[in-house]
C-alpha cells in the first residue's frame, strides 16, 4: 500500500491524498460504507458502484467469522470473490465486537473468550489467530487486534488497558511475517491508538503505535459514547504525533459535522454505521440539514428527496412517496433512503476533498457545520 499525500490546508490540519493498494485507489479524505458481513445492507454491489461509487467498503471479522465462517470464505477465494467486490475492502479486527455485541466476554492477557451473538458458542479470539483470520478474509486493509477501552473508565484502568493493546499489537506483528498472503495481493496492516479521554495515555499510544512503522494507522476508543469536544481534543493530541506522511483512520465515525471537524484535524479515513442504520429509520442527511421523512409535515410535500442531491433516487423520488414507503413499511423506502444518505456522506468528503485542494476548505467546513445541524 502507498499513501500520497497531495496537499496539506493552510488554515488546519486537513489533507488530500491517495492511497494505492492492488484493487485500487482510494483518494482521501474518505468515508468507507459498512458492509458488516460482506452487505451494505440493502444496497446491491452494481448500485454501490454505479450510484455511491466508494473506492473501499468495510467488512467485520467477528461477523465474517462467526457467519459465514472462515473456511466457506477461504474456499470462495476470499471476501472479494465472495461478494463480488473487485475494490477494497478493509476489515475491523473483532476487537470491538467482541466488546460491544456478545453476550459474555473474558478480557485476558492471551486473548478474548466470547459468546458468539447467534448461537451462544463459545470462541477465542487471539492476536495470533485474528491475525490469520483476516488472512483468510483477504482483505486490503486489515486492523490490529486491541481492546477498545470502555467509555468511561477511570485512569487505571485506561494506562492498563493501552498497555494490553501495545502488547497484543506487537504479537499481532511478529504473527503477520510468519503467516504469508493466500490470494496473491497485498494486505496493508493498521494498529490502533488507544488512551481512552485521557490526554497522556493518547500522546504515549500515538508515540507507541507511530514507531511501529506501519504503511497505516488508526485511531480507536472514540465514538464510544464521549462527548464530541473529548473526541476532537484526543485526535487533535494524535494526529500531532502520527506521522504526516502515513493516513489516519478515525475509527467509527461519525456524524457530517464530527467528520468534518475531524477532517480539520488531519484525518483522512472515516467508517460509521450512521447514515446506513439512520436511513433505515428514515433519517436523511442533506447539506442543507438532517430530514425524518417520517414526519407529517412530509406527507403532501411533492418536491424532490433532496434538489441538491447527489444520487438519481434524490431526483426520482419525492418526499411525500418516500414518506408513504415508510409509513407503509415498505422495503423500497429502506433502500431509497441509504442510497440517498451514503451519496451525501461521499458527497460531504469529495467536496471536502476539493476544498482542501483549492485552499479554501475551512471557510467551506464553518458554514456547513452551521448549515448541516438544521432539523428540516
Ligand atoms: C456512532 C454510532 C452511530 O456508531 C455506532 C454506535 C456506537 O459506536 C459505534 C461506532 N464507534 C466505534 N468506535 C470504535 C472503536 C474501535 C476500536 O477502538 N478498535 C477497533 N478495533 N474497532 C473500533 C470500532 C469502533 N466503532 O460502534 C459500534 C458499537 C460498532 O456501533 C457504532 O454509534
Amino acid at each position: 500500500m502507498k499513501f500520497d499525500l497531495l496537499h496539506t490546508d493552510i488554515n488546519s490540519k486537513a489533507r488530500a491524498g491517495v492511497i494505492t493498494t492492488d484493487h485500487g485507489v482510494i483518494e482521501t479524505p474518505i468515508f468507507m460504507p459498512v458492509g458488516t458481513a460482506g452487505t451494505v445492507k440493502g444496497v446491491h454491489q452494481r448500485e454501490l458502484k454505479d450510484d455511491i461509487n466508494p473506492d473501499i467498503i468495510l467488512g467485520n471479522t467477528y461477523h465474517l467469522y462467526l457467519r459465514p465462517k472462515t473456511e466457506i470464505l477461504e474456499k470462495a477465494g476470499g471476501l472479494h470473490k465472495f461478494m463480488n467486490w473487485d475494490r477494497n475492502i478493509l476489515t475491523d479486527s473483532g476487537g470491538f465486537q467482541v466488546y460491544s455485541l456478545s453476550g459474555r466476554r473474558k478480557i485476558k492477557e492471551e486473548g478474548v473468550k466470547f459468546k458468539s451473538h447467534i448461537d451462544g458458542s463459545y470462541h477465542f479470539f487471539s492476536p495470533e489467530n485474528v491475525m490469520e483470520i483476516q488472512r483468510t478474509i483477504g482483505a486490503d486493509i486489515i486492523m490490529a487486534f486491541d481492546e477498545c477501552t470502555p467509555y468511561p473508565c477511570d485512569y487505571r484502568y485506561a494506562q492498563r488497558s493501552m498497555h494490553m493493546t501495545h502488547r497484543w499489537l506487537d504479537r499481532c506483528i511478529n504473527h503477520l511475517e510468519k503467516v504469508p498472503t493466500k490470494y496473491g495481493y497485498d494486505q496493508a496492516f493498521f494498529p490502533i491508538v488507544q488512551g481512552s479521554t485521557f490526554k497522556d495515555l493518547r500522546a504515549q499510544s500515538a508515540e507507541y503505535i507511530a514507531n511501529a512503522g506501519a504503511v497505516g494507522n488508526a485511531i480507536g476508543g472514540l465514538s464510544v459514547g464521549e462527548p464530541a469536544e473529548e473526541m476532537y481534543e484526543m485526535c487533535e493530541v494524535v494526529t500531532n504525533i502520527l506521522p504526516k506522511d502515513k493516513p489516519r483512520y478515525l475509527m467509527g465515525v461519525g456524524t457530517p459535522i464530527n467528520i468534518l471537524e475531524n477532517i480539520a484535524l488531519g484525518i483522512d479515513m472515516f467508517d460509521c454505521v450512521m447514515p446506513t442504520r439512520n436511513a433505515r429509520n428514515g433519517m436523511l442527511f442533506t447539506s442543507e440539514g438532517f430530514i425524518n421523512i417520517k414526519n407529517k409535515k412530509w406527507a403532501d410535500d411533492y418536491s424532490p428527496i433532496d434538489p441538491m442531491g447527489n444520487t438519481w433516487v434524490d431526483t426520482d423520488y419525492s418526499k411525500a412517496y418516500l414518506r408513504h414507503l415508510f409509513v407503509a413499511d415498505e422495503y423500497l423506502g429502506k433502500q431509497i433512503a441509504t442510497i440517498h444518505n451514503l451519496g451525501f456522506y461521499m458527497w460531504l468528503v469529495r467536496e471536502a476533498r476539493r476544498q482542501i485542494i483549492a485552499g479554501t476548505f475551512y471557510a467551506w467546513k464553518e458554514k456547513m457545520v452551521k448549515q448541516m445541524a438544521t432539523r428540516l
